[in-house]
């Protein structure tokens, strides 16, 4: 990206030259109707000397250029959207800001007023929304006719303004980061949506991916193509209502200077490709669906039903894309904003050092999340299913442990619209797939889902996490490996509850992993919900079908936490519910950081007793019994085969032999008899 100066007032004045040169490149949105199609009438998006050079063939020069235009940073969408509707004060690292700022300055502008005042903790600044009411709004002064720019008649656009202010406090000490928080007299939130102000500004960043292919010659109207051919990755930086005119105001100043220059095409563009291409599903400019008008109160409907299934492409379309694979899966965007609390915060995950957690899971009424152990049950309906694949493109990753993987062969990947192997780029929004297999039970082969959904491109190859003193046999090590996937062994485990979960995030954390979500199985989240772990959880949501699946089931449920004669609950806070579908319910929530405790009478006698059987340890074979036989032929993968000699059915390391290579964490773990 161009590099861009450091703060955001500096790059203001940047934004406010180019701007001044070139006219408002994109304030403009007098050829925009709000049904999102450039009307009839309005002008060809080519300059006259481009249409020309069309015409001639003269830029027939197509420059082969299999690379994607596109760097955004994690996170992007949720990040745009949370720097946009700025709540509780939060922190970004000076990098961060640095990097997601320019992907929110069509929102945010410098207050005129100068009020930046020094205090304990550094310089202050304060932004207001560019719909700032009353006073010098940037747009009002009109501005000079830009030579060799169409004038283009301006409709007035509605008056609408906005009193949201935004505080930037930059803290140097002891590191260098950002406090955003909202200014004193603030609105409480924006007069509009996100949408409103990506339909009538660009904002820098995604100026910059036009400029930079702009500023290599390239023909705005293949470049605009290129962009297109990106979608999720166009929308998420805010470029659905991009326009060609936008490219073409951003390559003003270098064909200025090159005005010799014949323009290139990327490979594969034509000029039936150069008008304006189908806007993105529901992006109609000025409004997100379900978006509040003028201060109304935001209509608090029950869910939509929907069909999970995406709309087949209509006869007028352009040229249908390729099919997209069956059981493609569509999650609407109104559907979306419940919830968008709960999901992962990435200004919030880089003060805390490790990621957001999510658990998530769908139960009957009774808690039970299968009907047997070992036995996948349809819980979820249609909705809320698609539901879960939309939390999945929300989370860099998804975790289970080894008991899910055995029974359900689960693809762990997302299969909505628009995800890579569903219509969408390389793997976007694929989370990566985390199994928690200590003994190394699960056996690795070509056919388990996991792989297959990897190597059709439909998933990122999964992690496979083991415990200390496992010897792994090549071959299981090398076809992970060729899927994209790989071992880590974790050296930390805890006597009583196994591999250290808080250890497992930090170094999931360090991996690169921002945000996690845990989708079972009962063993697992019966133990994350255990308060104390309370610190290391963020969220839940939980899909609640009205069935019951009785005793037999496999439950999700702590077991209780006892303290100095007090019993310690698990609370939720900031709950939600939300009705979705024929007859689930989804329960939103936030862990409670606070303790709750009750004294329970006679505690001290269960206090006395042996602590509860944790879920982690390979209890004991009753006395004079042989080791737990191998998992139940239903639980061995793939092959239905007894396990290779390598690691034996009740998971104790196999016979001394050369251990393959995989990542080892943590110092050297006891070693396992
Ligand atoms: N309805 C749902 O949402 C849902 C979700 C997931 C699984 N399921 C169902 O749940 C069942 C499986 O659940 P489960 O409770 O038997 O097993 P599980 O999937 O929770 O796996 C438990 C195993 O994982 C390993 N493990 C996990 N974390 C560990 C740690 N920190 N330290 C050491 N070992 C650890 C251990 O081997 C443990 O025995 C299956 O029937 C599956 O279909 C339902
Ligand atoms: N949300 C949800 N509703 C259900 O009805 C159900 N049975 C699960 N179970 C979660 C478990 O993790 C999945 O059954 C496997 O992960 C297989 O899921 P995928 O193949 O990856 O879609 N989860």
């Amino acid at each position: 990206m161009t590099s861009l100066p450091q703060t955001p007032s500096q790059r203001e004045a940047v934004q406010d030259l180019e701007e001044s040169r070139l006219g408002e490149h994109s304030d403009d949105d007098s050829d925009i109707n709000h049904d999102g199609e450039r009307p009839a009438t309005s002008p060809d998006p080519l300059t006259k000397q481009e249409k020309a050079q069309d015409q001639e063939g003269a830029y027939t020069e197509e420059v082969n250029t299999g690379y994607s235009l596109f760097s955004n940073p994690p996170g992007l969408a949720r990040t745009r959207q949370q720097l946009f509707d700025i709540r509780d004060e939060f922190e970004l690292s000076a990098k961060d800001f640095e990097e997601y700022f320019p992907f929110v300055d069509n929102v945010w502008r410098k207050q005129k007023a100068g009020e930046n005042q020094a205090d304990t903790e550094g310089a202050t600044e304060i932004f207001c929304c560019r719909l700032k009411p009353s006073g010098q709004s940037k747009n009002s002064t009109p501005k000079a006719p830009v030579e060799g720019k169409q004038q283009r008649r301006k409709r007035k656009r509605e008056e609408k303004t906005c009193g949201m202010l935004m505080k930037v406090t930059y803290v140097e000490n002891p590191v260098k980061k950002v406090k955003i928080a909202k200014a004193a007299g603030s609105e409480d939130t924006h007069s509009h949506d996100l949408d409103y102000m990506d339909a009538n500004k660009r904002n820098t960043a995604i100026m910059d991916v036009a400029r930079r292919e702009a500023n290599r010659g390239f023909l705005p109207g293949s470049i605009y193509w290129k962009m297109q051919e990106e979608p999720v990755q166009m929308e998420e930086a805010g470029g659905k209502f991009m326009k060609v005119s936008d490219v073409r105001n951003v390559q003003y100043p270098w064909r200025q200077q090159n005005m010799t220059v014949t323009l290139k095409a990327h490979a594969g563009y034509s000029q039936q490709r150069s008008g304006p291409r189908q806007r993105l599903a529901g992006s109609t400019p000025g409004s997100t669906p379900g978006t509040p008008k003028n201060g109304e109160a935001r209509p608090q409907k029950p869910a939509q039903t929907f069909s999970p299934h995406p709309p087949q492409s209509s006869t007028k379309a352009p040229p249908a894309p390729p099919p997209l694979p069956p059981g493609t899966l569509n999650y609407p965007e109104l559907a979306k904003e419940f919830l968008r609390p709960y999901l992962p915060y990435i200004p919030q995950i880089a003060s805390q050092q490790r990621p957001h957690i999510t658990l998530t899971w769908a139960t009957s009424l009774d808690s039970r999340i299968a009907l047997l152990p070992g036995v996948q049950t349809a819980i979820s309906g249609p909705e809320t299913k698609a539901m879960t694949h939309y939390l999945r493109s929300q989370h860099d990753a998804i975790l289970i442990g080894v008991n899910t993987a055995l029974s359900d062969d689960p693809g762990l990947n997302c299969r909505l619209a628009g995800a890579g192997g569903f219509g969408g780029k390389d793997r976007a929004m694929q989370p990566r797939p985390i199994i928690v297999d200590p003994h190394a039970r699960l056996q690795i082969n070509p056919n388990m889902r996991l792989l297959r959904a990897a190597s059709e491109g439909k998933a990122l190859g999964p992690w496979i996490v083991v415990g200390p003193g496992i010897q792994l046999q090549p071959h299981a090590v090398q076809t992970l490996k060729a899927h994209g996937g790989e071992f880590l062994q974790i050296n930390e485990i805890h006597p009583e509850h196994g591999l250290d979960w808080e250890a497992l995030f930090s170094i999931f954390h360090r991996e690169g992993v921002k945000s996690i979500m845990i989708e079972g199985g009962g063993k697992v989240l019966s133990e994350l919900l255990k308060p104390r772990y309370t610190s290391c959880i963020d969220t839940v949501v939980i899909t609640i079908a009205p069935t019951f699946f009785g005793k037999n089931g496999v439950q999700v449920s702590p077991d209780t936490s006892y303290e100095g004669g007090q019993a310690i609950q698990t609370r939720l806070a900031d709950v939600k519910w939300q009705p979705m579908g024929q007859s689930d319910m989804v329960l939103c929530a936030h862990l409670d950081k606070r303790r709750f405790q009750q004294p329970l009478p006679g505690i001290q006698e269960f206090s006395r007793q042996a602590p509860p059987q944790t879920p982690y340890q390979r209890p004991a074979p009753p006395q004079g019994q042989s080791p737990m036989p191998p998992p139940p032929q239903s639980q061995q993968h793939g092959t239905g085969q007894p396990p290779p000699p390598h690691v034996n059915g009740n998971g104790t390391p196999a016979p001394a032999g050369p251990s393959p290579k995989f990542r080892h964490y943590g110092p050297p773990g006891p070693s396992r008899q």
